[in-house]
């Protein structure tokens, strides 16, 4: 039974779904990273929220781990590269708390609006200052919004009922996308030449670190009001004090800090500084959300093998996983196949899906052809580090697919560059399900790839296969099934046996010098 750690505080929704999924679930949070680390090497699955870092160190700590997922959006905290290079699934929850963020900007814009924390603190404090606070209204103001993906899309129309003009920076922001979301396209100097607030709502890359700069906030107009509820970062604190200080920055609130958690700030006691402690995603409804959908998606990769909102694997719904499962296998053995009678450099592997193969998500057949290729050089790869391996060691991928049915109504053919020349191997699906060998370097014999097997080249002669059995037997190894292929007769012959156990190399040696045995290899699947 898989079992899944849940190492930062989630809906009891996520543990109950685990349970009702046939997957084991411990909810350990708080832990630091050296705890983290010495318990991580029992589980398949870590669930997440923004407080566990998942650090190459801890991923290295993580032997069985096969998938972190993220009840929420960022996955700064994940070290993909390390993840993906570990074969570990990264998955988040793109949607779940997209509009209990845009709620909260939009609260925190009206909490500067009318300086509310401060008029809260002031009358409670029983000094009843109706003099001293004058707000604005955003009936009719700008609002310019920095990113407009999911978060930003509902700030904006939620803005827009506000009755307000939205002006919109993203260089991803089709003229048809802000046609349809009612806002402005802008470049980001228009944009911070007009608003009177500006909202950001972009991951934090390199491109967005320091977005609002101090060369850009003083391109603001003066009094502007910011807001940031998406990452620490996009924002200079540094800048942002001063702009405050000076009274050219109206009002500032930051949901989220360059330092988390953020227990002191050169911000904190600013005059028109309002903040609040990660909140974004602080609601009872986005949490339940996050929860089951963080919990539902794990559960499906962990029992059925599909993937939903993975960052560094190609999606395979649940319903889509048992008709790719069987090429997924197909794929994997030609390509184990393929790595195991190849050797040397391999510039360009090459893999063509023909008839029924072209129906299914291609995605991960290559993913399964490059896993088992590379599973004879290195025992740490998998479906995920698979196409990074590859990418790392300089291999071309090149995928072809060929609608009509050739002599099979499905088949998958995987071909090598080598200094030799191109070779190919190529196999199909009997019953839809059973993955069998078809081809085998330009020579027709269908075989079952599985256990341990030999692989022997030789020339069509009578009396070669009695010999071979007698080595076979005289050396105690059991043969399970013979197949047979030969390119014409007299010519090049090839025999694949499966066996009961594997041979050894001495065996192999003595195959070799049978008459006619051009080349013997053991394969094992
Ligand atoms: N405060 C919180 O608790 C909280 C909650 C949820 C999400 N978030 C954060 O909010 C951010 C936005 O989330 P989302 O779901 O809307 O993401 P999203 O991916 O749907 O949207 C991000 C948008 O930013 C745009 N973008 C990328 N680079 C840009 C650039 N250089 N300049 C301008 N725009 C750029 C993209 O084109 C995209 O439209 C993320 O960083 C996420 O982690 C914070
Ligand atoms: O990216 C997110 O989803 C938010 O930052 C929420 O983070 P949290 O789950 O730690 O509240």
């Amino acid at each position: 039974m898989p079992k899944v750690l849940i190492s930062d505080k989630m809906d009891p929704k996520a543990a109950q779904i685990f349970r009702e999924r046939g997957v084991e679930v411990d909810e350990i949070t708080g832990k630091t990273p050296e705890e983290l680390k010495a318990i991580i090497g029992q589980y398949d699955g870590l669930a997440i929220r923004s407080s566990t870092k998942v650090t190459r160190e801890i991923l290295d700590a993580a032997t069985n781990l096969k998938v972190v997922g993220r009840a929420g959006i960022g996955v700064d905290n994940v070290d993909i590269p390390s993840a993906s290079a570990k074969g570990v699934v990264v998955m988040n929850t793109p949607f779940g708390n997209s509009i209990t963020t845009a709620e909260h900007a939009i609260a925190l814009m009206f909490a500067l609006a009318r300086d509310l924390p401060e008029a809260d603190k002031s009358t409670q404090a029983g000094k009843w200052e109706k003099n001293r606070f004058m707000g604005v209204e955003v009936t009719g103001k700008t609002l310019g919004l920095i990113g407009a993906g999911n978060i930003g899309s509902i700030v904006a129309d939620r803005a827009l009922g506000l009755k307000m003009k939205v002006v919109a920076f993203d260089p991803f922001l089709s003229p048809e996308r802000a046609m349809e979301l009612g806002v402005e396209k802008v470049e980001l100097d228009q944009l911070l030449a007009r608003a009177d607030f500006i909202t950001l709502h972009t991951p934090l890359t390199d491109q967005t670190r320091n977005i609002l700069s101090a060369e850009n906030l003083a391109k603001t107009k003066k009094g502007v009001r910011i807001i940031n509820c998406a990452r620490g970062g996009l924002v200079d604190e540094a800048a942002l004090k001063e702009g405050l200080d000076s009274g050219h920055i109206g009002g500032a609130a930051l949901d989220v800090f360059v330092q988390e958690p953020a227990k002191e700030s050169p911000l904190f006691n600013t005059p028109n500084f309002i903040s609040t402690p990660h909140l974004g995603a602080s609601t009872n409804e986005a949490q339940v959300n996050v929860a089951i959908q963080v919990a539902e998606q794990m559960a499906d990769y962990l029992v059925t093998g599909g993937v939903t909102n993975a960052l560094n694997v190609p999606s395979l719904t649940a319903e889509e996983a048992p008709r790719v499962k069987p090429y997924m296998e197909l794929a994997e053995k030609l390509g184990s196949l393929v790595g195991q009678l190849t050797t040397g450099d391999l510039p360009r592997v090459s893999i063509h899906s023909e008839g029924a193969a072209t129906e299914v998500n291609q995605k991960p057949i290559v993913s399964a052809v490059l896993a088992g290729f590379l599973r004879t050089q290195t025992d740490t790869v998998n479906m995920v580090n698979a196409p990074f391996l590859a990418k790392e060691r300089g291999i071309e991928i090149r995928e072809v697919k060929t609608e009509k049915e050739g002599d099979y109504h499905t088949l998958i053919r995987v071909s090598v560059k080598t200094d030799l020349g191109e070779r190919s191997v190529a196999g199909t699906l009997f019953n839809h399900s059973q993955p069998r060998l078809v081809e085998l370097f330009g020579i027709k014999v269908e075989a079952d790839l599985t256990g341990h097997m030999l692989y022997v080249v030789n020339e069509d002669a009578p009396g070669f296969i009695g010999r071979l059995g007698t080595a076979l037997g005289e050396a105690g190894v059991n043969i399970g099934t013979f197949h047979l292929g030969r390119r014409e007769a007299g010519g090049e012959a090839v025999v694949l046996l499966s066996l009961d156990e594997a041979v050894t190399p001495e065996l192999i040696a003595h195959v070799r010098t049978l008459p006619g045995v051009k080349t013997a290899r053991a394969l094992k699947f």
